[in-house]
């Protein structure tokens, strides 16, 4: 299970820029986490900030009991193994193929045989669909395949904290979609705490199971998706919708004229569209962190939009997830008898954890 990150009034400045200031959010364990923001708003900042490689002005970073930002170089060193990163371009090794590039932190970090450096790169090439692909270099292979092979590197000291920065950037949208479901499944599998910056809206709306988000240097809003999707906060309500209507304007922020101008015109934001279902593994398990549909809109009194929760087939999923939880496999079991409930996605999946499902769990 992966580890809690708690961060409490995290401040970055520039010199006299201040990037971001009193920063606080809990990134729960094991939890897929989405942090969105404009350009420019810090969010690659506060990802290298959170692996130790920037250091704040003040605040704390706590991963378990040791305070990230105030530790000695060699404990530094070694929390920073808990953490895996896919950097936004993949930061490969152009002169090295793939094999190399992933079995690269192995050989930095750890005394590993070279035939057990073979096993693992292997498993982990084989995780993101890249078996085959050992001897290509970077240059020769597609933006997608870099991804994965950034993710596999990511992956070769088996973090418990994964951070990957625009894992949608350079894509198209069918390979973001793939990427999307990957990092679903691989969270399913090594269950650590996932932290994605993304300005894909779709993903955000659809894979996290918290979203924050960064705006005038401040974090807005950080809590589970359920909550944000529901939110009628201007700026999480503009940004989360992909609106022009809101106070986000097309260099950070509208000055008051400019809204003033747009509450005359009669725009109004509209309503809120429906919550989408959140994506499952493709093997259809339940992660083990994963909450249930209209779990937190239940325990807070929220009536989500209308037309929420409903899937492509119609199904409601607030209504089908008791009914398909209670299909699932006893523990240790692979299969289930007679498959999964109709349409349920994929045909095999273990039984999720207990207290993982009820209205309100982990909230
Ligand atoms: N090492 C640095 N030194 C000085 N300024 C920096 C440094 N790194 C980032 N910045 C500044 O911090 C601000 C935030 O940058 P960052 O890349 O984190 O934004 P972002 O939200 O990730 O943007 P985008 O969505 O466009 O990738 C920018 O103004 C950038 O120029």
């Amino acid at each position: 299970m992966g580890v809690e990150i708690r961060v409490e009034g995290l401040t970055k400045s520039f010199g006299r820029q201040t990037i971001w200031q009193d920063v606080s959010l809990t990134l729960p364990a094991g939890e897929i986490s989405v942090l969105l923001g404009p350009s420019g708003t810090g969010k690659s900042v506060f990802l290298k900030s959170l692996v130790g490689l920037l250091k704040p002005d003040r605040g704390h970073i706590w991963v378990g009991d040791r305070d990230l930002p105030y530790l000695p170089e060699s404990q530094l060193y070694d929390t920073r193994k808990l953490f895996g990163v896919l950097f936004q371009d993949g930061a490969l090794f152009g002169s090295m193929n793939l094999f190399d590039n992933i079995a690269f932190p192995l050989r930095e970090h750890t005394k590993k045989s070279e035939s057990e450096v073979k096993r693992i790169v292997l498993e982990k090439m084989d995780m993101v669909g890249l078996l085959g692909a050992e001897g290509k270099l970077p240059g020769e292979i597609s933006g997608g395949m870099k991804k994965r092979a950034g993710l596999a590197r990511a992956l070769v000291l088996d973090p418990e904290i994964l951070l990957v920065d625009e894992p949608d950037s350079g894509l198209d949208p069918v390979r973001t979609a793939y990427l999307n479901q990957l990092i679903v499944d691989l969270n399913a599998q090594i269950n650590a705490t996932f932290l994605i910056v993304t300005h894909d809206i779709n993903t955000a709306r659809t894979v996290p199971d918290n979203i924050g988000l960064l705006f005038r240097r401040e974090l807005v809003m950080f809590g589970p998706r359920e909550m944000l999707l529901s939110s009628e906060e201007p700026v999480v309500r503009q940004f989360l919708n992909a609106r022009k209507v809101g106070p986000i304007g097309m260099s950070e922020e509208k000055d008051v004229s400019e809204l003033e101008a747009e509450a005359k015109m009669g725009h109004d934001p509209g309503k809120l569209p429906p919550i989408p279902p959140q994506l499952m593994a493709s093997d259809g398990r339940v992660r083990p962190a994963q909450h249930a549909p209209g779990a937190w809109c239940a325990a807070h009194g929220v009536t989500p939009p209308p037309g929420s929760f409903i899937d492509d087939l119609g199904r409601n999923w607030v209504e089908e997830w008791p009914r398909y939880v209670a299909s699932m496999a006893p523990a240790g079991a692979d299969h289930v008898p007679g498959g999964p409930p109709p349409g349920a996605p994929g045909g095999r999946y273990p039984s999720p954890p207990p207290g993982q499902h009820g209205a309100g769990a982990g909230y």
